[in-house]
């Protein structure tokens, strides 16, 4: 069992959004708040309602009830997938079979449900980082920054990083949410944030444009920086330090390629902890490329196969 901080939160009512988790007390950016098993894990896309529905009746009886607690939304559009896969029209699958399918597509961690995190709300600048670890066996939530006593727990459940506030609302329809995250709210900071956000969606569209290996450098430099300014510690920040690193390496550069191996390995430890498949990776690439810039040992080939992971 992997260590968490579950002492230091629990459900409470949070206004506008039914239940969510929320602090006991102060925690410390870095700290792993939740390691949880998935209740179910659905690894394929095909025949989804059926898995769900053997899932389900494989849980224990205190299992089965938890889960059917859990918040339930059913948009039309599930109708329509829920019915198109069972060859019936919604109205005539049995009404537990119409909960259980509802339940987990408004819980879902795109493959995996858990019964604790499943009461973790959106925002689009949340304070917990999200990832499965594999050597685990379990999803992992980290804080991102210190979160006071009293916060509620947050991820984000869009891919938002570069998006715009109604670009994010539209994407959030499908939840049913109206999002009143800190970063949607109207303030100065705010559409100063806005402006970065586009900034960054900009700097997107030059890095796919692929000019040179410097300008391409310079690019993954500036949204890093960003980023980390903003406090968006997502999925994407990682990868703009990969970036930074890969194009360093491309340009010959040995330290550059080091300063940001380095920073992705702290992002990752931060992030998804020491003992995630990812960072066991960079740790160990840091240590070939140190020794490598500092010139006591010859390029190690595991470093440009770890540079060219994300396919540039
Ligand atoms: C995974 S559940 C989260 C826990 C849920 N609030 C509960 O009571 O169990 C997702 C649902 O919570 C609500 N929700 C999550 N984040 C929200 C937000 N920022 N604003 C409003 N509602 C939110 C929406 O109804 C959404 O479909």
């Amino acid at each position: 069992m992997s260590q968490d901080a579950r002492h230091l939160i629990e459900i409470r009512p949070a206004p506008g959004k039914g239940l969510g988790l929320f602090t006991k007390e102060r925690i410390p950016q870095g700290i792993r708040v939740l390691a949880e098993s998935p209740i179910i894990s659905i690894l394929s896309n095909r025949n989804q309602c059926s898995s769900v529905f053997r899932a389900f009746k494989n849980l224990t009886t205190l299992q089965q009830t938890e889960f059917l607690t859990l918040c339930c939304r059913t948009p039309e559009s599930l109708k329509r997938k829920v019915e198109t896969e069972l060859k019936r029209d919604w109205q005539q699958i049995p009404e537990i079979h119409r909960d259980i399918i509802s339940i987990w597509s408004a819980n879902t961690y795109v493959y995996y449900m858990y019964l604790l995190a499943s009461r973790i709300n959106h925002s689009c600048l949340p304070n917990l980082y999200y990832r499965f670890n594999e050597n685990l066996d379990m999803g992992t939530f980290h804080a991102v920054r210190d979160i006071e006593k009293d916060e509620e727990l947050t991820i984000s459940y869009i891919n938002a990083t570069n998006h715009m506030k109604h670009q994010r609302q539209d994407d959030l329809e499908s939840w049913g949410i109206e999002c009143q995250c800190l970063a949607c709210v109207d303030t100065d900071r705010n559409r100063r944030g806005e402006e970065n956000r586009a900034k960054l969606y900009d700097l997107e569209q030059v890095l796919t444009s692929a000019p040179s290996y410097k300008a391409c450098l310079q690019v993954a430099e500036k949204m890093a920086v960003i980023q980390r300014d903003e406090g968006l510690w997502t999925r994407d920040l990682g990868i703009c330090y990969h970036t930074a690193a890969y194009y360093s390496l491309k340009l010959g550069n040995r330290k550059s390629a080091l300063k940001w191996a380095e920073e992705e390995m702290k992002y990752n430890i931060m992030c998804m902890g020491a003992d995630h498949p990812d960072s066991e990776e960079v740790i160990l690439i840091v240590g070939r490329l140190r020794a490598w810039a500092e010139g006591s040992t010859p390029f190690h080939p595991s470093i440009m196969a770890w540079c060219d992971k994300y396919g540039y």
